[in-house]
């Protein structure tokens, strides 16, 4: 008896990427942005408390965190990797300083940029989702050791969207750029993100980096490089 055809997969209209882990090594983020950051922060604090945006986040601080000194709060959340908005949207503005200078440049995994151009120049719909905030997002794809690519992103979605270990985030992110589910893959190195995901309807793809020391879960198809996803996924792969 002839067996059923096997039909491909239809390939998602849009890929929504995280990127520590993802499209940029954990030991760039962890090893070279965090310390960076922290070792600017107390200048930032001090010099230009007037700023009006350094002024609203400390303000923000002082809501989440009532009578500890801005800057301990900081620390606390740095040493803790809590992905809290004023800490995100504080590193980025010290990280802007080291783009400018020249500093940083950030690394990103060699498989990242060949795909995503060939997603890209096939009409795949690409957008950010970090803890990292959008400026940053659009900071450290606007300073890569390849040049500025973020030309190739429609959108770069942050802590304003939810936490991203909770499914309403990824609803949000949908209603926000006016995508269904269903045509929407999620990759990330981070089973409950992908399990946040899929609960809303999102497909999943983990990003599992030997490099890394990054763990495959059981839940979620898995893929080494952005090309491994893509021929899962239907996506445009290398030649
Ligand atoms: C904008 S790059 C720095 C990312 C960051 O701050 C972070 O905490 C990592 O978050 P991700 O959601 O990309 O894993
Ligand atoms: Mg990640």
């Amino acid at each position: 008896m002839p067996s059923d055809p096997v039909s491909p997969p239809t390939p998602p209209r849009v890929v929504l990427l995280d990127i520590e882990g993802t499209t940029i090594p954990v030991s760039f983020v962890h090893d070279v942005l965090f310390p960076y950051a922290r070792s600017v922060l107390p200048g930032l604090l001090r010099d230009h408390a007037d700023d009006p945006q350094v002024r609203a986040q400390v303000a923000e601080i002082a809501r989440l965190a009532p009578g500890v000194p801005p800057l301990a709060q900081l620390e606390a959340w740095m040493d803790r990797d809590e992905k809290v908005a004023p800490l995100k949207a504080l590193q980025g503005i010290a990280w802007a300083q080291g783009y400018r200078t020249g500093q940083l440049s950030a690394r990103l995994y060699p498989d990242v940029l060949p795909a995503l151009r060939r997603w890209a120049a096939a009409g795949v719909v690409l957008a950010v989702y970090s803890s990292g905030s959008a400026a940053a997002q659009e900071l450290i794809y606007g300073h890569t050791d390849e040049g500025d690519v973020t030309g190739l992103f429609c959108g770069f979605y942050d802590l304003a969207m939810g936490g991203k270990r909770v499914a309403s985030s990824y609803a949000n992110i949908l209603a926000k750029a006016g995508w269904t589910a269903g045509e929407v893959l999620f990759l990330s190195d981070v089973v409950a993100e992908l399990d946040a995901a899929a609960q809303a309807g999102l497909r999943t793809c983990q990003i599992v980096r030997p490099e890394d020391g990054t763990v495959a879960g059981t839940t979620h198809p898995v893929a080494a490089t952005l090309d491994g996803a893509a021929r899962m996924f239907g996506l445009p792969v290398a030649a």
